[in-house]
């Protein structure tokens, strides 16, 4: 496919080196400031650097308040049997639409573990697209890791405040676990190595693992010992759950408020 990326920022960017690595697709990136994109990429500044070229896929990756200033002028570069997929977040196909007319469009939600093809993404697809196009795109973003088709908006916008910002949550739960180990004594390199390793671990552990979370955490509590210690101030109040839901929800607001 011949695909258009308008915005080739920090998650277009991601999402770009894994398709350049996998080769199959051509690209044109629409960045005023894009720098050290691969060989294979055609860069242009703005739309009328385009001249009379048309694109199998136009994919929206500038932020949501841009996206009615910016669209416009790239509305008309679609063929007529293209895609238009947008990764922004909360920005409904009714307020695509509103710019590029009634056509096929896609809300994908990725996120930036993408970098390293282990990202996990939504798709929502119009009912302007067919399967083939849905195809085609399921394909596409399969290549930067995981796509989860879902059935309405609304889940779009409910995946990103669990996965889209997922990683948000995650660096600053682990910059919290770094810190606690360094303050127990341990250097900077040692905490680091210590908090990664255990994560990635047993959460490899949990995926590969027919038991419950519930179950998997009490098999590694003895009675009264070193985790049940730990455990009994983490869960302390049912503060972590109360948190992780507020968190979840506030996200999924902003979301709304993006629409
Ligand atoms: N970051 C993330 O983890 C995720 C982001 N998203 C969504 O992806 C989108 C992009 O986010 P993110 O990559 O973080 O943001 P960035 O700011 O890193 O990327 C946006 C890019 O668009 C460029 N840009 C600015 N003006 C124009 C223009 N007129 N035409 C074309 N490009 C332009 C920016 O250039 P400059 O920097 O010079 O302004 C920048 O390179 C957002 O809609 C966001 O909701 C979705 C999931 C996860
Ligand atoms: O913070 C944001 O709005 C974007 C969307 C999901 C992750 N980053």
């Amino acid at each position: 496919m011949n695909i258009l990326l308008i915005g080739c920022g920090k998650m277009g960017g991601a999402m770009l080196r894994q398709w350049t690595a996998h080769g199959e697709h051509s690209f044109t990136v629409a960045d005023p400031a894009a720098n050290d994109l691969p060989d294979s990429v055609t860069h242009v500044s703005k739309a009328t650097d385009l001249s009379s070229q048309e694109f199998d896929v136009v994919l929206i990756a500038i932020k949501p308040q841009m996206i009615a200033d910016v669209l416009p002028d790239y509305a008309h570069v679609l063929k007529e049997s293209g895609t238009f997929v947008s990764i922004a977040a909360g920005t409904s196909v009714a307020s695509l639409a509103k710019v590029v007319g009634d056509a096929a469009i896609m809300r994908v939600m990725p996120n930036m573990a993408a970098l390293v093809g282990m990202g996990v993404s939504g798709l929502y697809a119009n009912d302007r697209c067919t399967p083939q196009q849905t195809q085609d795109i399921v394909a596409l973003i399969d290549q930067t890791g995981t796509c989860i088709a879902v059935e309405n908006e609304d889940q779009i916008d409910r995946l990103t405040a669990v996965s889209g910002s997922g990683p948000g949550y995650v660096f600053e739960i682990l910059r919290s676990y770094v810190a606690a180990a360094e303050a127990l004594g341990f250097d900077h390199e040692t905490a680091r190595t210590l908090v990664f390793d255990t994560v990635t671990g047993t959460v490899e552990a949990a995926r590969q693992s027919e038991l419950t979370l519930e179950e998997l955490r009490n098999s590694v509590t003895s009675k009264n010992g070193t985790t049940q210690a730990g455990l009994n101030e983490l869960m302390r109040d049912d503060v972590l759950d109360t948190l992780l839901q507020s968190t979840l929800q506030a996200a999924y607001a902003r979301a709304g408020e993006l629409r």
